[in-house]
């Protein structure tokens, strides 16, 4: 039997199975993770099959399909442990606010960065224009069009006042789609505009979680229309640490990615190297100001963290 792992709680997991209904499903023994160290080796989002197992309805998981990518976190106590988050990811919506909060372009482009080395496509959602003034209105759309002409598409929304929505929901369809954003973006508002019956599946997932037992559930995937799903990871905001060498790190850049055969050195850095076709597209205006300095912040904490 083939299944869904919707949710993991400790060492149950919740697994739609292809009809619609839910299981609750467990490894057996030892389970095979290919190279990687990890505190799980199965994640929501995974594709999995499963044997019937008892009187009680339960399942035990033998395999997992491959996964088309994952998001990982760090273990902080074990550093040579990873816990995958969730796999399978169709589409990352980031919530970006201009204001109340401001979210900073460092935010974005780091998670735009991370998105790019797990090859998971990222679109902006800009919230709370209800809120904007027409000067804000009007920064909004030279921001847009900066993400725009780099490949990011945006939408612009109004969880409050049902703005946009309809286009997120177009967007969303056929697909597996995680939701992330800066605490107070309005995540959880544009979740419940965009699907108001969420609540209502979220209690009967939660029936079958183990009651007494206590876990730390990283991520939560819902089924909020045919073959659509929408992935939540409460308390993550970003998508998790990837280790990219410095020399690397202009590859995430798409607007840079072009141009680094051009560079007269090819382990430039594009700071202060001689013949950097990086540093002339930024000068001549073609590469944005804001990205460039995104790219230099990112290198630098690259160096505070080793
Ligand atoms: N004016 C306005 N306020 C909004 C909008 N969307 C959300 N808010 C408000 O912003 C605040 C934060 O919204 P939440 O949905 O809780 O934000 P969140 O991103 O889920 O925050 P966390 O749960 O902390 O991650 C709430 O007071 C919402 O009512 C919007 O489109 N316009
Ligand atoms: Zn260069």
């Amino acid at each position: 039997m083939k299944g869904l792992v919707l949710k993991s709680t400790g060492s149950w997991y919740v697994v739609r199975k292809e009809d619609g209904g839910l299981l609750r499903a467990r490894l057996r023994g030892k389970f095979k993770t290919k190279g990687l160290k990890l505190s799980n080796p199965v994640a929501v989002g995974d594709h999995v099959t499963l044997e019937l197992e008892g009187e009680e309805g339960t399942a035990v998981i033998t395999e997992i399909a491959p996964r088309t990518n994952h998001i990982i976190r760090k273990s902080i106590h074990k550093t040579a442990h990873a816990h995958i988050i969730a796999s399978n990811i169709d589409l990352a919506f980031l919530v970006v606010t201009l204001v109340s909060p401001r979210t900073s372009f460092g935010f974005i482009d780091r998670f735009l960065v991370t998105a790019e080395a797990y090859h998971i496509p990222v679109t902006l959602l800009f919230n709370k224009i209800d809120l904007y003034d027409e000067d804000t209105l009007q920064y909004q759309e030279r921001v847009r069009q900066m993400y725009r002409q780099i490949g990011y598409e945006s939408v612009a929304c109004s969880a409050a006042e049902g703005i946009g929505i309809e286009e997120i929901q177009q967007l969303l369809d056929q697909k597996v789609t995680l939701f992330s954003g800066h605490s107070g973006v309005g995540k959880s508002t544009l979740v419940n505009t965009l699907v108001p019956d969420l609540d209502l599946k979220t209690t009967e997932i939660s029936a079958y979680s183990d009651k007494g037992v206590h876990t730390t559930t990283f991520a939560e995937m819902f089924e909020i229309g045919e073959n659509t799903f929408l992935i939540d990871t409460p308390g993550i905001k970003e998508l998790g640490v990837v280790d990219i060498p410095k020399p690397e790190l202009s590859h995430y850049f798409p607007e840079m990615r072009d141009l680094l055969q051009s560079c007269r050195f090819n382990n430039c850095l594009h700071l202060n190297e001689p013949g950097c076709a990086v540093r002339e597209a930024v000068d001549a205006g073609k590469i944005s100001l804001t990205r460039y300095d995104s790219y230099r912040s990112i290198l630098e904490d690259e160096d505070n963290r080793r």
